[in-house]
């Protein structure tokens, strides 16, 4: 696997999809990195409109592109947005590959998920999974548009020497997460359920599906340290899984949050509610074998998850 410093220092680095969860983790996290880091906000440049990007990537000319903006939601909103979930992302991601291709940018790091993995793949999950099985049929429609992102930047990297690597990253929480009521995923959900219901003094909290499915979780800002990491150590074809290395049943996780927000009410399952692939723990190996390892427990990012949620603008 090829591990080649690249030097950050002085480059202009477009954070595609700063004002996200992921997006902003970053602009915090390169920061630190001497760069000067370069966004453009949704209402100026759609990432769907091919000629506006074409246009904006040729008067700036980023020489470095995290591609973190992408439609994206939880098990409800992939399960029921399936046509603006494809169409969305593949034009996203079809749009600022070939862009950063068109404007000689010196690396791409594409965001890909771990949904792109087989429903029934054996765990832990090897990035050489992808395409081995059935995709999870909640969220397929998101995981064929990043199967198809990850394949470009492949594609790309063979036709044109580019260097466009992708990350698989695991279910992500943390300042800046979606807490919309039906489309969030399940962490930030679960955080502003279960503050409500204690707010407000209710007795009980459902919980969606059986409880029985296993979920990784890595806090937003450990992602963006792989991140800035890989960008600058890493340069292959071949996918990187960032995790972080254990998993938990959905609920001991609800319990987990529960204790975070000191709510003492029930918690009760709701088993009509879809429970999406049974388990997505993702193998770290090639990651720890680069040297990069989570460092924030899960304990510890949901109680700073809660203050953000709690101090959110
Ligand atoms: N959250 C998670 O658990 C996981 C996320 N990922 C990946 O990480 C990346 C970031 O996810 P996350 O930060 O959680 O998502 P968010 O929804 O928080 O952020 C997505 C960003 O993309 C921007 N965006 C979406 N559509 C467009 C568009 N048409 N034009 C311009 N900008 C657009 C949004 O802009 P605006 O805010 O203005 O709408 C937003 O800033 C994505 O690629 C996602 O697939 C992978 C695995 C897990
Ligand atoms: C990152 C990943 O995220 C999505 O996949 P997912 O991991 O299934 O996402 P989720 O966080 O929405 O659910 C995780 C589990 O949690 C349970 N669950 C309980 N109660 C709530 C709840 O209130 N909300 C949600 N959303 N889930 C709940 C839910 O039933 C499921 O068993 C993909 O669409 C795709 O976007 C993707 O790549």
């Amino acid at each position: 696997m090829n591990s080649v410093p690249f030097d950050l220092t002085g480059k202009r680095v477009y954070v595609a999809g700063h004002r996200g969860m992921v997006g902003s983790a970053l602009v915090r996290r390169l920061a630190r990195e001497g760069v000067t880091i370069v966004t453009v906000d949704r209402n100026d440049i759609d990432l769907r409109n091919q000629a506006a990007v074409f246009d904006w990537f040729a008067k700036v000319k980023p020489q470095v592109v995290f591609l973190a903006a992408a439609k994206v939601g939880g098990i409800l909103a992939n399960d029921t947005l399936r046509a603006d979930f494809i169409y969305d992302n593949i034009a996203i991601a079809t749009n600022v590959i070939h862009a950063a291709h068109r404007n000689g940018a010196e690396k791409l790091m594409f965001l890909g998920s771990s949904c792109i993995y087989p429903q029934l793949a054996p765990q832990p999950l090897r990035e050489d999974m992808v395409l081995t099985g059935p995709l999870e049929p909640t969220n397929e429609p998101y995981a064929v548009a990043k199967i198809a992102g990850i394949k470009m930047a492949e594609a790309y990297r063979s036709q044109y020497g580019n260097d466009f690597i992708s990350v698989m990253p695991t279910n992500l929480y943390g300042p800046g997460d979606n807490y919309h009521p039906e489309h969030s995923h399940v962490v930030a959900a679960l955080i502003r359920r279960f503050h409500e219901a204690k707010a407000a003094g209710v007795k009980s909290v459902s919980v969606w599906g059986t409880g029985t499915p296993r979920r990784e979780f890595l806090y937003v800002d450990d992602m963006a340290d792989a991140c800035v990491y890989l960008m600058r150590v890493y340069s292959g074809a071949g996918l990187i899984n960032i995790g972080a290395g254990k998993d938990i049943t959905i609920a001991e996780f609800a319990r987990l949050v529960a204790d975070v927000v000191h709510y003492r009410g029930e918690i009760i399952f709701e088993p009509s509610k879809p429970d999406g692939t049974p388990r997505k723990l993702l193998d770290v190996g090639r990651l720890e074998e680069l040297g990069w390892r989570a460092r924030t427990s899960l304990a510890d990012g949901l109680k700073q998850a809660y203050q953000a949620y709690l101090t959110r603008r």
